[in-house]
């Protein structure tokens, strides 16, 4: 038997386009992000989705919409897992205590801490090369008052295991919007891509990532990746 899942990040943003750190700030889909959207929903449009996964923000929220809108596979139950869907207890950030996480959100974007709103050019500027790609690609260093990429992993994956993961054991074809660094956090565990390597990973907006999966008994194995549109 086999399941699909796809994973596809937001169209871009109006901070990705003014080259800001976003995280959990609810920053809306600029002019291309909605087309990237719409691109998406063709390239995708014959597919049927047992069910359908988003953040709780708007710019993932309005690329499944746009998605969903183009699909001709018929009705899509939809899931924007709320705050605290996952146990605050199974959520132990590095080494800080983040009154922003008193609340979890499974799927949302990786939380920038003080970076939220700084353009990026001039955070590089200000703390050299070697602080910002830590911060920003690093597996295990938070940025101030924000969460590391391993952080991420540790709200998502939980979600992923106990909502996503069943349905893909019984051969379902699951569809999630989310972000650059949430689905990276999620692609880390299906690939098993080691915590450096990882920095490497960059995820395009707007473009359907497509994994064909082996179920065997509890196990899910890769057989089949594609990057719809791309080639
Ligand atoms: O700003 C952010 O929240 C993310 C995604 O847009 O940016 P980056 O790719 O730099 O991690």
């Amino acid at each position: 038997m086999t399941a699909t899942l796809i994973l596809i990040r937001h169209g871009r943003s109006l901070w990705n386009d003014q080259n800001r750190f976003t995280g959990w700030v609810d920053v809306p889909l600029m002019e291309r992000g909605w087309q990237e959207a719409e691109t998406a929903g063709r390239l995708l449009a014959d597919y049927r989705f047992d069910a359908a996964y988003a953040s709780h923000l708007q710019r993932a929220i309005c690329t499944l919409q746009v998605v969903l809108r183009a699909n001709r596979g018929g009705r899509t139950p939809i899931f924007i897992p709320a705050e605290g869907t996952v146990p605050r207890e199974s959520y132990r950030p590095n080494e800080h205590e983040f009154p922003a996480f008193l609340h979890v959100v499974p799927l949302a974007e990786r939380h920038y801490g003080d970076l939220q709103g700084l353009n990026k050019d001039e955070v590089l500027a200000q703390y050299g090369e070697a602080q910002f790609v830590k911060w920003r690609r690093g597996y295990d260093t938070p940025p101030p008052n924000g969460e590391s990429l391993k952080d991420t992993v540790a709200r998502a994956l939980p979600y992923f295991n106990s909502e996503i993961r069943p349905r893909l054991l019984t051969g379902e074809t699951v569809l999630i919007s989310a972000h650059g660094n949430s689905l990276r956090a999620l692609t880390k565990e299906l690939e098993g891509i080691s915590d450096q390597d990882i920095i490497k990973l960059e995820i395009p907006t707007g473009v359907p990532i497509v994994y064909r999966l082996d179920v065997d008994g509890e196990r899910l194995r890769i057989v089949d990746k594609q990057v719809l549109g791309t080639g």
